[in-house]
């Protein structure tokens, strides 16, 4: 008798399993996923994804298996990587606000003080009201307008002089450009800027460089939490780093609020602080979504995290790409020649007259984008992306590599050429296909980006204006593949920055 239902027993599990896994099966074909890499517990799609490749070359290529969207498991969580545009412009634009999830990390929660930040933080009221304060606050300083543009020019202006000073000598440009573009960023942020070899200055370039090295860079503490448990070396500097940051941004905080007073905003720091004033005393949106002055002190951690390496490291590529090609040099530095001359330096009001200028910031934004995988998105909802379904909390990583290398999209796509964003005449700037976001779209598109493509302009003028950049005769050309991290930055590498005759001749004259 016991046999019996110990046997009937095991036949109703067994049948009850089969039928579970038959009811899931059946609507997992139904709900038709996408194709995925071998998956096993625990370790997720770890085993598929060890490779010498980068991540975003690894995901291109793996369409040639898997289609132009397929998935992954990263650990416990389900992963849907885009590769071809028309599905990432769904995902980004016609469904932006379904797709403006963040992944919380451990790494991230650190940076940002559990995602209080714009970059990192979640879709919510909170974030949209943070976000549109933010836009509003870069508005007022006057995006666009004369006073941003002065401090480029101001910076360009110094960022020339050392340049002058360290003629014929084979320099490291790195250090120089990100002082230019920091002191951009702390004049907006704190309305102040650093000379060269200011003590804060340089341990703020320490701890960034301590940030950039450890932070969401897919480390295996994201994917897998518990292992924060262990003694973590890179957790480690990174918390010694974010607690040097923290002292130098509540120092700030702490002067401008002392300092504060209403209709007199000098800075970003100070239109935050009146937009939040503002809004608590007439008990809006401030209050009942919570903002806090940690919020405002992560926003501008934020726009320091975001907007130097990226910047910085697009002025990089350039030059990369101009030693490597030296007749593109010429051409733009013609360009300035006949359109400004040597009277007065570029201006923004310049953009629309020194197009190849500009076609050739986009084909370096394009060839190198330094965000290759955006930052990933989460679904807040069930959804679908062409004819896949998305279950709800789904990452999805837009493989921007892959939309700007589509060999259907762009023509030998991986030669830099910055004629194919030119019309056949070559005066007008166009897009020749829509698979091109080096800032990403929709709701979550860079903030900065407009501040972005003012610097690059305005760096890359100047300097063109006066100077030829030369790999020196002892060294190597730079190497272009590029090193993927929080950023995809090129290897070091050094140039001569030649002042030009016409230029010498012209300084005499005058
Ligand atoms: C050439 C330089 C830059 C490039 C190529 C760039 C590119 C990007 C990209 C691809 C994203 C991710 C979009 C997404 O997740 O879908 C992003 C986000 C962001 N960028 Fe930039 N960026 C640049 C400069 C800047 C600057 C100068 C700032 C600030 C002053 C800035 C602030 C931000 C912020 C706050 C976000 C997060 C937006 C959000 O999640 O809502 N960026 N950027």
């Amino acid at each position: 008798m016991e046999l019996v239902l110990g046997t009937a027993l095991v036949l109703t599990v067994a049948l009850a399993v089969l039928f579970v896994k038959g009811r899931f099966e059946m609507r997992m074909k139904r709900s038709n996923l996408p194709k995925s890499l071998p998956a096993f517990p625990l370790i997720g799609s770890l085993l598929s994804l060890r490779s010498d490749l980068q991540p975003h070359i690894l995901f291109q290529r793996l369409q040639e298996k898997y289609g132009n969207i397929y998935s992954l498991m990263m650990g416990s969580h389900y992963v849907v990587i885009v590769n071809n545009y028309q599905d990432a412009k769904e995902v980004l634009l016609k469904k932006s606000k379904i797709f403006a999830g963040r992944q919380r990390t451990v790494t991230t929660d650190i940076l940002t003080r559990e995602g209080k930040d714009i970059a990192f933080g979640d879709y919510s009221p909170a974030w949209r009201f943070h976000r549109k304060m933010v836009h509003s606050a870069f508005s007022m300083l006057g995006e666009g307008s004369t006073s941003i543009e002065k401090i480029i020019c101001r910076e360009a202006r110094s960022m020339c002089q050392t340049l002058s000073d360290l003629q014929s000598t084979a320099i490291d440009l790195a250090p120089e450009l990100t002082r230019a573009v920091t002191n951009v960023v702390c004049s907006l942020c704190f309305n102040s800027s650093y000379q060269r070899g200011d003590p804060e200055f340089e341990s703020m370039l320490q701890y960034s460089q301590g940030i950039v090295d450890t932070v969401a860079k897919g480390s295996l503490v994201d994917i897998f939490p518990w292992l924060q448990m262990f003694p973590n070396e890179d957790l480690r500097i990174l918390k010694d780093c974010i607690a040097v940051r923290d002292t130098l941004l509540q120092k700030k905080y702490d002067e401008h609020k002392a300092d504060y007073s209403d209709g007199a905003e000098k800075d970003l720091l100070d239109s935050l602080l009146r937009a939040k004033l503002c809004s608590e005393n007439n008990n809006t949106r401030a209050r009942e979504v919570g903002l806090t002055d940690d919020h405002l002190l992560m926003t501008v951690g934020d726009i320091f995290g975001a907007g130097v390496e990226t910047t910085t490291t697009v002025m990089k590529w350039a030059i990369a790409y101009l030693l490597h090609h030296p007749q593109v040099q010429k051409k733009i530095q013609e360009e300035i020649d006949s359109t400004i001359g040597l009277d007065r330096h570029p201006n923004l009001s310049d953009r629309g007259s020194l197009p190849y200028l500009e076609a050739t910031i986009r084909e370096v934004l394009r060839i190198r984008p330094v965000s290759p995988l955006l930052i990933p998105h989460v679904a807040l909802t069930h959804s679908s992306i062409g004819a896949f379904t998305i279950p709800k909390g789904t990452q999805v990583i837009i493989n921007l590599w892959s939309l700007h290398h589509d060999e259907k999209e762009w023509k030998n796509p991986d030669i830099f050429d910055p004629g194919r964003f030119l019309d056949e005449e070559g005066t007008r700037v166009y897009s020749p296909s829509a698979s091109y976001l080096p800032f990403g779209a929709g709701v979550r598109v860079c903030l900065g980006q407009s501040l972005a493509k003012m610097e690059l302009f305005l760096f890359l003028g100047w300097m063109l204006q006066q100077f030829t950049l030369e790999v020196p005769a002892d060294q190597p050309l730079p190497n272009l593949q590029g090193k993927f991290g929080v950023v995809l930055q090129p290897q070091k590498f050094k140039v001569n920055a030649r002042l030009r005759d016409s230029w010498v001749n012209a300084e005499m004259y005058h």
